[in-house]
Order: C-alpha cells, then sequence, then structure tokens
C-alpha cells in the first residue's frame, strides 16, 4: 500500500499521488458533467449562499438548501439524476479507502476567487465506519482540520493539484474546512481556481 503522511490520528495525506496527465483528465470529465448537471452555490439552512459552487457525481450527490442538508438521487436545477462518476475515481478509493464497497457520492466543490468552506464536520452519511476520501486538483488551498469538538485545536496544511487526503477513524467526525485558496498556483483549471472532489458513501 502507498505510503502517507499522517497528519493527525485518522487524517492521512497523499501527496502528488495524481500525475498531471490524470489531473487534466479528471477536470476534462468534470467541467464535460456540470454541463448536465451545472454547478450552482447552494443556500445554507440559514439562508445564506455557499462561496463554493457544487455539483456531485454517481448515484447520490450532497446538496442544501433550506430544508437542510442532505443526499438527493437528483440535480436540484435539472431534476435529472447526477452524471456517473469517472472509473479512475472508483479505482482510487478501492485503493486507498475501501476495497469492497464503492463509493455512492462524490460531491464536486469548486472554489474560485474568495471561495471558502467554514469549519465543519461530515455528517449526513448514514455509516461514518467509510472513509471520506478527498482529492485536490487545481489552485493550492489552506486547509484545516481539527478534532471531533468544534473548540478542539487545528492544524493548518496546504493541498495541492494531485494531492488525496482521507478522513477515517478517529479524524472520520474531525471538523475541518478550508480557509482560503491561493489563487494563481496552479493552471490546471480553465479560469483559475480549486476542484475538489471528496468521495463517500452516503447510504
Ligand atoms: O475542499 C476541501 O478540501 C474540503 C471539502 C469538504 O470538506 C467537503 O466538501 O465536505
Ligand atoms: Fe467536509
Amino acid at each position: 500500500m502507498l505510503q502517507s503522511l499522517s497528519v493527525v490520528p485518522g487524517f492521512d495525506l497523499w501527496p502528488g499521488v495524481l500525475d498531471v496527465e490524470t489531473q487534466k483528465a479528471l477536470v476534462a470529465s468534470i467541467l464535460e458533467a456540470a454541463q448536465t448537471a451545472p454547478f450552482a452555490q447552494y443556500e445554507t439552512p440559514q439562508g445564506k449562499a455557499m462561496s463554493a459552487a457544487m455539483t456531485a457525481l454517481g448515484p447520490l450527490g450532497w446538496i442544501s438548501d433550506r430544508s437542510g442538508y442532505r443526499y438527493t438521487d437528483r440535480h436540484p436545477g435539472t431534476e435529472q439524476p447526477w452524471p456517473p462518476m469517472p472509473q479512475v475515481l472508483l479505482g482510487l478509493w478501492a485503493r486507498l479507502a475501501d476495497p469492497e464497497t464503492p463509493p455512492d457520492s462524490c460531491l464536486v466543490n469548486l472554489y474560485r476567487g474568495e471561495a471558502r468552506m467554514g469549519l465543519h464536520q461530515d455528517r449526513d452519511e448514514v455509516d461514518p465506519s467509510f472513509p471520506v476520501l478527498s482529492i485536490s486538483l487545481g489552485d493550492t488551498a489552506v486547509f484545516r482540520i481539527g478534532g471531533t469538538h468544534r473548540k478542539d485545536p487545528t492544524r493548518s496544511l496546504r493541498l495541492s493539484s494531485g494531492d488525496v487526503c482521507r478522513l477515517s477513524g478517529p479524524a472520520r467526525l474531525a471538523f475541518h474546512g478550508v480557509d482560503r485558496i491561493l489563487p494563481g498556483s496552479s493552471s490546471l483549471v480553465p479560469g483559475g481556481g480549486r476542484i475538489n472532489l471528496t468521495l463517500r458513501r452516503a447510504r
């Protein structure tokens, strides 16, 4: 198994695990999928627009609106099923997350300009014994990870294009977020910015 850096217990980072060709192919498939499942800035349950734009791939997609956070089998705008997950993502999950059970959801986050993501836990999945596998593409992110309580101390690290990280075990419900992205640190994403993919087992 590929060696990872264990940043905090249960949080593993594989720097540069995706080569540039794979990164380019992933961005191309995401932009193609976004033709039928367009990126949208969802509203939080409190009625604020999120700064990252989102879409999803696979059987289920995570969405947010005034009614709350949840997984749905349809894009909220088009009411069509989400586009399929590229094979390379399924392979990566089998290798680094779970060889037996495939992910049923890939959330796609697009960060442009000042977009960020506040500290949160990923807890809308039914069974948190499955890890969350996160893939970074494009501009570098200043990522923050803490413990399972909001007030726990946090660590900050940079996630660069091609890096993959995993929240599992004691870090699966750790608070984490993106303080900011470093604009212009990569030219991978057309028009600039960062794309983050999180592979999950939602149900
Ligand atoms: O963009 C990232 O690196 C983190 C994304 C995230 O935490 C999420 O989508 O739940
Ligand atoms: Fe998250």
